[in-house]
């Protein structure tokens, strides 16, 4: 475990403006928040420091932006479900920097909380640009990290910040690494991945090194898509990344020289729209039709993922293998899910999970307490368990 100071190191945060770095990128739907693990998990800081009397000024992004305000992408819309989860009532300032923020955080009283405009409304943040990164320290004396979910990203609020302002790690971001350690930190073969979801393009990468590190690499939702496509196989309108096709076969092919297995869906679900109960029909995965999605996987690839998952020693999971928000399309997530808890209730699998959709379909097959540990982390807990270095996490220790 990396060395960094705590908040059990503020030797006196009264008084004190303290930016805190969390993680609120929560799955959302009508506008209302339909998951609020992560902001569980961020409570337990965020009200140790109001209790402690620091002006808790809280930093986070909400979906990509991509540097511009973007009504939908509000952090505003969050507030309802923070102050449920937190039992009180926090303030919103509508910008993360300027004379917005600026107001709201000279107006606060010691034990306040408030929470700024989404960081990634400016370009800065991104590019973890010096100037936007001094204009974010200027509205604190003090910066807690405990987004470990976004510290694979080297942005200002994730990692530029420890640079101007004494830094320290939150409890989640202690418990989460401490957590990680504990379950995979000496993994026991066989070690099964499985990598769904939507997110292809910052996840692909991953693969490359994952593939060195598990027996059998499962891939489903979009991220098996792209892979089904780079074997020439048609995939109709479904969510695919058909210019990574060049990597998803060099992946493959790596695999192969690892000794990984590559598990691909063999047939689908398919349907012609993207909502709940849309007509659909299971075909074999080289007949999507041309005007269709593949919006889960099928019953015959539930059973070969079940049979690898009843295999492992270990199992490590982000990403569902299909749009699960939606019926009938949670069928093979939630299988999966179950038998995966059932394995770990006998004890015969430390199952380890992660992600913001992952936690919820997780919830929502009614199964994440019987995993050996959740994680609010998806790309950060895959890049962790490559061993990669996370940004957020490095400069915690290199400044401490
Ligand atoms: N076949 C598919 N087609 C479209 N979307 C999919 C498919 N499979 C999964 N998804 C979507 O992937 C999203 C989750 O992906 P991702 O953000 O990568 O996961 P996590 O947040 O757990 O890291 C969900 O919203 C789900 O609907
Ligand atoms: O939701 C997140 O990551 P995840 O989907 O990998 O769990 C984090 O908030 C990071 O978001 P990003 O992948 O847009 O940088």
């Amino acid at each position: 475990m990396p060395a960094f100071k705590t908040i059990d190191d503020i030797s006196n945060p009264a008084g004190k403006r303290v930016l805190v770095r969390v993680d609120l990128n929560v799955p959302v739907a009508d506008g209302k928040v339909t998951d609020k693990t992560r902001i569980e998990r961020v409570a337990p800081t965020i009200l140790e420091l109001s209790k402690k009397g620091a002006k808790v000024i809280l930093l986070a992004h909400f979906g990509r932006p991509k540097g511009e305000p973007v009504a939908d992408m509000s952090l505003s819309l969050i507030v309802p479900a923070i102050n449920e989860v937190l039992g009180t009532k926090i303030l919103f300032a509508a910008d993360c920097i300027g004379p917005d923020a600026e107001k709201a955080v000279a107006s606060m009283k010691d034990g306040d909380i408030l929470l700024l405009e989404n960081t990634r409304f400016h370009k800065g943040e991104e590019k973890n640009d010096a100037e936007f990164t001094e204009a974010l320290a200027a509205n604190g004396d003090i910066y807690v990290n405990d987004a470990f979910s976004a510290a694979h990203r080297a942005h200002a609020s994730t990692e530029g910040l420890a640079h101007h302002l004494p830094a320290y790690a939150g409890r989640t971001m202690q418990a989460e690494l401490e957590a990680l350690e504990k379950g995979l930190g000496a993994p026991v073969r066989p070690t099964v991945a499985i990598v769904g979801g939507a997110k292809v393009s910052t996840k692909i990468d991953l693969l490359q090194n994952l593939v060195k590190k598990v027996d059998a690499l499962v891939i489903g939702g979009g991220m098996a898509n792209t892979f089904i496509a780079a074997k020439g196989i048609n995939v109709g309108k479904s969510l695919c990344e058909h210019d990574l096709g060049d990597l998803a076969r060099t992946i493959m092919t790596e695999a192969e020289s690892a000794g990984c297995a590559i598990v691909l869906p063999i047939d689908a679900v398919v349907a012609r729209e993207f909502k709940a109960n849309a007509a659909n029909e299971t075909v074999a995965i080289d007949a999507i039709p041309a005007d269709a999605m593949a919006l889960d996987v099928g019953p015959k690839s539930v059973e070969a993922i079940n049979e690898w998952i009843g295999k492992a020693s270990t199992l490590v999971w982000n990403g569902p293998l299909g749009a699960f928000e939606i019926t009938p399309f949670d069928a093979a997530t939630v299988s999966a899910a179950k038998f995966a808890a059932a394995q770990t209730k006998a004890g015969k699998l430390t199952s380890v999970a992660g992600g913001g959709d992952t936690v919820a379909a997780l919830n929502h097959a009614g199964v994440a307490d019987d995993f050996t540990y959740i994680s609010t982390a998806g790309g950060a807990f895959l890049e962790w368990m490559e061993g990669k270095e996370l940004p957020g996490v490095a400069v915690l220790s290199k400044t401490a």
